[in-house]
């Protein structure tokens, strides 16, 4: 048995797939939506696994500072420094930023964010879904 809180949020950004032959070398955007979940064996004493406003409110400030209006790509990509040289906002994966890479990075800064929040005291993300499209989804679990 174990409890969990689920997170969604949205996003607006650009990315592209350069190791993919095909329309998705072009640089494209989306509106993405994802959602993180947080799993604890029982919730704690004040019956959380985690509290939701300081948690949603981290999670989602972080996406909103790092992915929203701005550009995904992987740090290989030649766009990186170019787009940087124009005042872009450009975030780099160390991966190439598919749907399934995307999903895993915010489960690593998730539980990044749970270290620093009250109330989630053995708390870990177990499962993230991300949707670049309606129809395009992809997740992360443990
Ligand atoms: N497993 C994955 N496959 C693909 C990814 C991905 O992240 N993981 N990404 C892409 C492209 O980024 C592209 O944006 C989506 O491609 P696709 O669905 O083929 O294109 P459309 O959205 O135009 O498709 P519709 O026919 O309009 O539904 C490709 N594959």
């Amino acid at each position: 048995m174990a409890s969990t809180v689920t997170i969604s949020h949205n996003f607006e950004t650009a990315h592209r797939l350069p190791h993919l032959p095909g329309k998705c070398v072009s640089l494209h955007g989306h509106s993405w939506w994802a959602e993180v979940t947080v799993t604890a064996l029982a919730a704690d004493a004040a019956g959380m696994v985690v509290e939701f406003g300081p948690f949603k409110k981290m999670l989602r400030g972080w996406i909103d500072d790092n992915f929203d209006h701005g550009v995904l790509l992987g740090a290989d990509d030649p766009l990186v420094p170019l787009l940087r040289g124009q005042d872009c906002k450009v975030y780099e994966l160390p991966v190439w930023p598919t749907v399934e890479n995307v999903a895993a990075h915010l489960a690593e800064v998730g539980d990044e964010l749970l270290a620093t929040v009250d109330h989630a005291y053995g708390a870990r993300v177990t499962r993230v879904e991300v949707r670049e499209t309606h129809v395009n989804r992809a997740g992360w679990c443990a």
